[in-house]
């Protein structure tokens, strides 16, 4: 049996009865003067280096451990040990069968032990890393005697270039099928070398998706990609915030749910503009740009999330809420007749607005619309105003003359605001312009006649003014012939969530910067207060909270001290029984999947989404 292997070490020619590469292998053991009789104990790696070397071996190790049960059950599971070395030929992970293991660490064939051909002359693991190729030694090819027992198969794993990485082998007692073992090393190799790529391009796909996050949040601007089955992969902090919805709900959804045509990034063109659906985001629209691989098929699109470029117009009236459905109705109904209309509202509640927009729907929309404040005004000055005047009616008069308010509405509309501040004087005045419906300049002796609709405001009781004979209840018959009541913002809170982006915008937009999101969290503050200035107040509020913010979504911390106070914490609910069983179950999915959302949703039957926010709401930490 041993007869070459002997002759050989006897210093016989036997080169025509050994395999070549068991022969070449033999001369180089002698050249590394392996001893034949002596089991090494060389290069072998405490526990300590061994860690090391496993942990430096972290790729390998994660793409050829799982590939060693299965080889070991292709096997069998019977009198065999499957090992996975490094390029160096050290052994690292090990699996099999628990007497042929023992009896193979005797001869030191397990982890930590290199088996490189320098020191153990002729082996599986050595001379395939050797040749770079697929090798089995049965026997007394070994070259070291006490190895002859055994019957190795070894294949490489090479990297893409071929190169030598590791190795898988195969050890046990001789067998029939060897070039049949052989063939299941070589597919374990190959296997393994298959992990490691596709490990590889999930590093590579690490990298562009990170990269995309981090690139994105330095933008100004939102951003959102979509894969081609139309999921949303990714969006921005920024792009969530103009959608006024959580990147996290976001993210896993429909890009049909966002856009307003739901195939629209499917289509072929490699850029479009898409507008958002009313309510996920109103006035923003998205450009966009197909992404497609080398032979133009698409891939997905990724691309940008802004503000329409148009200016928040005076008559836009910003609200969904029952109350501003109500008043706009009112509003739209008033329109379309002549009568005089007195709004009635506290400070602050869009009594401009309305005014303006009774006009726009009115008949008389091509018409001006001149409007007066009568507030800060003196008894003099309100007259000349209202009326104009003729050159040299006063000292100070201009030359020329002026026009009064009414002149300048002629055939369109007058706006009065804070009427109930018009000294009764001018009350006189009014009231003779609304009856005979002329005016005539101060100075002047003409009249002239003029058509305007009438239309005042007040935060005053009027009824109260003309009790205490501040203002003349002929006047004030004449002006409420129709009336319309403003509720205050705090009866309509509902308004505040659009409201508060239409401010966004509108401020960013006067600032000429770029467009700021806002934190959710902001709005809890924001609907727990009074807002006894209304909507003019949220207005200043978002405003000043612009100018302050240092980055470009508005949170919590960038609220004036003052809307912080209406708002305590809610105290943590007492942790239930269900609670602790539900966080337990969570955890137990979440291990399971090393901390992978998504098959641990799939495990657990519930959706990404609602397991996020369950694990927010549990305050689940992994
Ligand atoms: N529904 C709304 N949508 C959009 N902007 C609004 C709305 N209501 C009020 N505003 C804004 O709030 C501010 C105050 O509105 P407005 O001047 O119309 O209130 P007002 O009731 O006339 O106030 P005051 O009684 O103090 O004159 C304005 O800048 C206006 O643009």
């Amino acid at each position: 049996m041993h007869n070459q292997w002997r002759r050989f070490i006897d210093g016989e020619s036997v080169e025509s009865e050994v395999t070549p590469s068991i022969y070449r292998s033999w001369q180089r053991s002698l050249e590394y003067r392996v001893d034949h009789t002596l089991i090494s104990n060389q290069d072998i790696l405490s526990t300590s280096r061994l860690r090391e070397r496993r942990e430096a071996q972290e790729s390998l190790i994660r793409a050829g451990k799982p590939v060693l049960p299965y080889i070991f059950s292709l096997l069998g599971n019977a009198n065999y040990t499957v090992l996975l070395g490094d390029k160096d030929g050290y052994i690292i992970e090990a699996m099999g069968d628990a007497p042929f293991m023992s009896k193979a660490q005797k001869v030191n064939l397990s982890p930590g032990a290199s088996w490189r051909e320098e020191i153990r002359g002729t082996n599986a693991i050595g001379t395939s890393l050797q040749d770079n190729n697929p090798i089995s030694v049965y026997g007394w090819e070994h070259f070291i005697q006490d190895n002859h027992f055994l019957a190795c198969w070894a294949a490489p794993i090479q990297n893409s270039e071929g190169s030598p990485l590791g190795i898988l082998d195969i050890s046990g007692e001789a067998s029939q099928d060897r070039e049949k073992i052989l063939g299941i090393a070589m597919m374990g190799a190959s296997m393994i070398q298959q992990n490691l790529r596709l490990l590889e391009l999930e590093k590579q796909l690490k990298f562009y998706q990170e990269g995309a996050k981090l690139a994105s949040s330095l933008l100004q601007q939102g951003f959102i990609s979509i894969d081609h089955n139309g999921i949303i992969t990714y969006i921005n902090a920024l792009g969530a915030a103009l959608l006024g919805r959580k990147q996290e709900d976001i993210i896993g959804g429909l890009a049909g749910d966002i856009f307003s045509s739901p195939k629209g990034w499917m289509l072929s063109e490699h850029s479009l503009d898409l507008r958002i659906k009313d309510g996920g985001g109103k006035g923003i629209s998205s450009h966009l740009k197909r992404v497609v691989n080398e032979e133009g098929e698409s891939l997905g699109a990724v691309g940008t999330l802004q503000i329409t470029q148009e200016s928040p117009s005076h008559t836009q009236w910003v609200g969904h809420s029952l109350p501003t459905q109500q008043i706009l109705e009112r509003a739209s109904k008033v329109a379309a007749a002549h009568s005089s209309v007195l709004i009635h509202g506290e400070s602050g509640t869009g009594k401009e607005i309305i005014a303006r927009i009774i006009h726009q729907l009115s008949p008389r929309r091509e018409g001006p619309f001149v409007a007066l404040n009568c507030a800060s005004l003196s008894p003099t000055l309100i007259e000349s105003e209202l009326f104009g005047y003729v050159e040299g009616a006063f000292t100070g008069a201009r030359r020329g003359g002026k026009p009064g308010k009414f002149e300048l509405a002629d055939k369109g509309s007058i706006f009065l605001d804070e009427i109930g501040d018009m000294p009764l004087s001018v009350q006189v005045a009014l009231l003779r312009v609304l009856q005979e419906k002329e005016v005539s300049r101060i100075g002047d002796t003409k009249t002239k006649k003029i058509n305007v609709r009438v239309i005042t405001a007040t935060h005053k009781d009027l009824n109260a003014l003309v009790e205490k004979e501040q203002f003349r209840l002929d006047l004030y018959y004449r002006l409420k012939v129709v009336t319309l009541e403003l509720p205050p913002l705090r009866e309509r809170s509902e308004d505040i969530k659009d409201l508060v982006p239409h401010f966004i915008r509108k401020a960013c937009q006067s600032f000429g910067g770029p467009i700021f999101g806002i934190d959710e969290e902001v709005y809890s503050y924001l609907l727990a207060h009074t807002w006894p200035g209304n909507v003019r107040e949220l207005e200043n509020c978002i405003e000043s909270m612009i100018a302050l913010a240092d980055s470009p979504v508005l949170t919590v911390a960038n609220l004036p001290d003052e809307y912080k106070q209406n708002l305590a914490k809610p105290e943590p609910a007492a942790e239930t029984l269900l609670n602790q069983q539900a966080k337990q179950t969570i955890l137990y999915a979440l291990t399971q999947t090393r901390g992978k959302i998504s098959p641990a949703a799939k495990m657990l039957g519930i959706g990404r989404n609602t397991l996020y926010r369950k694990i927010k709401e549990l305050d689940i930490k992994f």
